[in-house]
């Protein structure tokens, strides 16, 4: 049976915003507003949503460089949500985070072989002779050539930089990585490559992803399980069967509908699909969002299917 190495409960990031002469708090900006979610060892958990629905501030609440408003972080069952307890049980070594864009990531001043060493610094105490050794070792596993370490970030491609982010990642032996749109800036080619190595380093070393997308392609090359995000909440969670076999949000069908289809047989389908979708979204919007415009919490539909609907709409789908 999988064991759980994160769980979330109810978590809250909330950002102020302040206005007038006083600069008074007026408002906040609900990133992220009470989601629920489980990673298990090993895994790949998939977090999809458009632009701005919170899926960011999730990963850096879940790695702790995003201060909580409320709720938990569980980290192999122990709260994680403050910083003392994070120091305690070393979970800033065993939870790390890749980014998106690798050039501004990888600091430009510093050789590559420092960037590496950088979090291997603060965890161990290694001679000068044994920190080169683990940063070859991590070059070597991330397809790099041992020369790399005298040169700077602005010396290689793209795909080389998000490689020598993941040898940073993994430079601690994490047990997790929030992987936050890790290839989305590169070109399609290599982007399969970085995908297909982060799979290859995951099953070698047993770490859990959070991976962080807006493609669904993406999504469902790397997951087992996704969750999809909108307005700060969780709209559906499942499997990847669930989720792209038996969509049951409007949202997640729409999500769905907008992968473009390379498919030209079915290109005429594809676009009558959205195109209903589309009209279903826009004609009852009541069905999906509350009367704040604010998605419903989740209810159970399977034991691994979740979905954002009031419990009337749920029965009615259901026939009951
Ligand atoms: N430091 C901050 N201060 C105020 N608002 C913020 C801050 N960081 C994010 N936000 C807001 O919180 C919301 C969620 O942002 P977040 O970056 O988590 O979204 P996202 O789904 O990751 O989007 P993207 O895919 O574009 O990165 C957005 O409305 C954003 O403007």
């Amino acid at each position: 049976m999988s064991k759980e190495i994160i769980q979330v409960k109810d978590l809250k990031v909330h950002y102020p915003i302040r206005s007038g002469f006083w600069n008074r708090i007026t408002d906040y900006v609900r990133a992220v507003d009470g989601i629920n979610l489980t990673i298990n060892e090993g895994e790949t958990y998939g977090l999809i949503g458009e632009s701005g629905s919170g899926k960011s501030t999730t990963g850096k609440a879940i790695v702790g460089i995003e201060k909580v408003t409320s709720g938990q972080i569980f980290y192999k069952g122990q709260d994680i949500t403050k910083a003392s307890n994070r120091r305690k049980l070393n979970y800033n070594k065993d939870g790390q985070m890749i980014f998106q864009d690798s050039m501004s990531s990888l600091n430009p001043r510093k050789r590559i072989e420092d960037i590496i060493a950088e979090p291997i610094r603060n965890f161990e105490n290694l001679t000068t002779d044994q920190e080169r050794e683990r940063v070859q070792e991590l070059l070597d596993i991330v397809g790099m050539p041992s020369d790399a370490i005298y040169k700077y970030p602005h010396e290689f491609s793209g795909g080389q930089r998000q490689r020598i982010g993941v040898a940073r990642a993994v430079a601690t032996n994490p047990k997790l990585i929030i992987a936050d749109e890790p290839t989305s800036a590169l070109d399609l080619s290599v982007q399969a490559q970085v995908l297909n190595f982060m799979k290859n380093i995951q099953q070698q070393y047993n770490i859990a992803y959070l991976f962080i997308s807006h493609d669904l392609g993406v999504i469902r090359h790397m997951s087992e399980n996704i969750a999809i995000m909108n307005r700060g909440r969780l709209v559906e969670l499942g499997t990847k069967d669930d989720i792209y076999k038996h969509p049951m949000h409007i949202y997640t069908k729409r999500l769905l509908s907008a992968i473009p289809k390379v498919d030209v047989e079915h290109r005429a389908e594809h676009k009558k699909h959205r195109l209903e979708v589309e009209a279903e979204y826009r004609n009852d919007q009541s069905k999906w969002y509350d009367k704040d415009g604010r998605v419903f919490p989740l209810q159970k539909l399977t034991t691994t299917h979740y979905v954002a609907l009031p419990s009337a709409e749920l029965n009615e789908m259901e026939g009951k």
